[in-house]
């Protein structure tokens, strides 16, 4: 059998033989006669920590993750937040940045615009067949904060998979890393002798249309059990294949609703702490997002749930939130505006742009910032400031990715607003001391997708989703949200630990699965009549463990 997954050198498509299976165990004699899988593993974690950059123990944990896909996942389990910040946010998008060079083998499908026409063979090619169960698809144009990277991008899908099979229990067998390279509009990569895909510029838009028409028909014959998420689309595409194809197939947009999802939840319990500071309802917050791209948007939709959820109406839902853009504030009068925009845009402004976001503050009076704009240091003192002399418990949500790109660090948001901040990031901070209580500590939340994504797309496969609803997404958020343990209210937490990620990922599948069954949209009816601590139970029985 030949498989194409590598990328293309020049004009070819390199065929290989199938990727190599983990060895089985050697022969007695073969390994040293003290070698011991608990030993192992810490012999194996102290290699990792010997690295001193994050690029080196990324490649660490790849090639681990080749030759010991057992001991990758056990490490992984047992050090989640330590190793997230490595295979994922924030050093997945300097190593995609160098994927030409860090390249060392087959990982997952590259699907070209030269492969028109032809796609269906390809993806029947994959090793693992009737294994699929989900399958992250990029295009690489828009890769968390850092731009058209192309087929660069191929690893965020393998990031994202390998969160779920740790954080979901997912089986390693059943996930499909996929990158589409339609060309890359970045000039760099188009001169760089190392480039791992096609050497032209982005094809037009109906040229993609009609090779993502062809894509999404093969991929659902050939996995009918698949579950596809999109990732890392340039905005309008997010919108577009989001809308051409969630009414068709099983399918999500990590970027406009896991993050819309995770956001909701650690708002909902950011919400609770601002209100009971201020003494004022919760359908008093007043939401400005700074960046109105897939994210900024994904994110302000859901978070209409929020108030609809407090019986606000959809119009005075609306009413409390505010977009900014590179333009300044998003309104009517200002003219022709990009269709996702337009929702939100203010009808109540019509004076001349304001531009400046202390001015927006002045104007808007928010009591929660929320930045998807990929602008490092937005967020400056002034900024902090401002909100912190607005709001007893300011809300500041800096979630750009990856860390470099963060409106604002954890430490300034303490600094500067005398630790009364609610924070959330992207990216991973360290905690910081509360600068008026001593002794106590103060932990920034990881508002992350990475706690949607994985039991969504667990619940969805075990009640075999026809369709993901946004009842279902809504369904993820609220679990989340409700995951918190006393321990971590106490703590002012907005997120659970991530160590607990599994037992949050049940909760999450099993909330979906409701959810979809509400909707009449599982195949899996027979889990309609089970309780629901008969579903978690069943939920955890089919998450994939490493066996070392
Ligand atoms: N925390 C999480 O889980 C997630 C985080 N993200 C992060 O969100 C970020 C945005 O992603 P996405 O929405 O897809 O990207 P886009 O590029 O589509 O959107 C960026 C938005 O920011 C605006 N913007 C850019 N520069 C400025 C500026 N100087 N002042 C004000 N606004 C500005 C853009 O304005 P204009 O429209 O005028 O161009 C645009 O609206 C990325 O960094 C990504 O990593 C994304 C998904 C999940
Ligand atoms: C987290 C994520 O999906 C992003 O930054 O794009
Ligand atoms: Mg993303």
């Amino acid at each position: 059998m030949t498989i194409v997954l590598t990328p293309y050198w020049k004009d070819g498509v390199q065929k290989l033989k199938m990727a190599p299976q983990p060895p089985p165990k050697p022969a007695h004699g073969l390994t040293p006669p003290a070698l011991d899988d608990n030993v192992h593993a810490i012999r194996t974690l102290t290699q990792f920590r010997s690295k001193t950059s994050g690029l080196e123990k990324y490649i660490f944990l790849s090639m681990l993750k080749h030759e010991n896909e057992e001991m990758f996942y056990k490490l992984c389990l047992e050090n989640m937040a330590e190793f997230t910040p490595i295979i994922y946010t924030p050093t997945v998008g300097e190593a995609c940045q160098k994927w030409s060079q860090i390249y060392r083998r087959p990982e997952g499908m590259y699907i070209s615009i030269k492969d028109k026409g032809k796609i269906l063979p390809i993806l029947k090619s994959w090793p693992k067949l009737d294994d699929a169960r989900i399958s992250v698809v990029t295009d690489g144009s828009r890769i968390l904060g850092l731009g058209d990277l192309g087929v660069n991008g191929m690893g965020i899908s393998i990031g994202k998979l390998s969160l779920y099979i740790a954080g979901a229990g997912i089986r390693p067998g059943s996930t499909v890393p996929i990158c589409l390279d339609l060309g890359t509009n970045t000039q760099k990569y188009l001169e760089d002798p190392l480039y791992l895909g096609a050497r032209h510029n982005r094809v037009p838009e109906r040229e993609m249309t009609e090779f993502m028409d062809e894509f999404m028909n093969a991929m659902a014959v050939t996995y009918p059990k698949l579950l596809i998420q999109f990732e890392d689309f340039s905005t309008d595409n997010a919108f577009r294949y989001l809308e051409r194809y969630r009414n068709k197939y099983p399918l999500f947009n990590d970027d406009i609703q896991g993050t819309g999802a995770v956001v909701l939840s650690g708002f909902l319990n950011a919400a609770k702490l601002s209100s009971e500071a201020s003494g004022q309802p919760l359908t008093s917050q007043r939401i400005l997002f700074f960046g109105a791209g897939s994210a900024g948007v994904g994110v302000a939709m859901q978070l209409m749930s929020f108030f609809t959820l407090q019986g606000l109406s959809e119009q005075e839902a609306r009413e409390r939130i505010w977009l900014v853009d590179s333009q300044g504030l998003v309104f009517d009068a200002r003219g022709k505006m990009a269709e996702h925009k337009k929702y939100f845009s203010r009808k109540d402004y019509n004076g001349s742009p304001i531009t400046d976001l202390l001015d927006i503050i002045e104007y808007v009076k928010p009591t929660a910032l929320l930045g998807l704009s990929t602008t490092a240091n937005a967020f400056h003192s002034g900024v902090l400031q401002a909100m912190a002399s607005l709001n007893p418990r300011p809300i500041i949500f800096p979630l750009s990715n990856p860390v470099h790109l963060s409106e604002c660090s954890f430490s300034d948001a303490v600094k500067h607003t005398n630790g009364t901040v609610l924070f959330a990031s992207g990216s991973p901070f360290p905690e910081q001391r509360d600068p008026t209580t001593p002794n106590k500590t103060l932990y920034p939340g990881q508002g992350n997708n990475m706690y949607i994504f994985p039991g969504l797309g667990l619940g969805a496969i075990i009640a075999k989703v026809e369709r993901v609803t946004d009842s279902m997404v809504e369904a993820s958020s609220l679990g989340l949200a409700h995951s918190l343990t006393e321990d971590e209210r106490k703590a002012d937490l907005l997120y659970p630990r991530v160590e607990r990620i599994r037992d949050i990922s049940a909760i999450v599948a099993k909330e979906v699965i409701r959810a979809a069954q509400k909707a009449k949209v599982d195949r899996a009816t027979q889990l309609r009549t089970m309780s629901d601590s008969q579903l978690v139970a069943l939920i955890k029985g089919k998450m994939w463990n490493p066996s070392v």
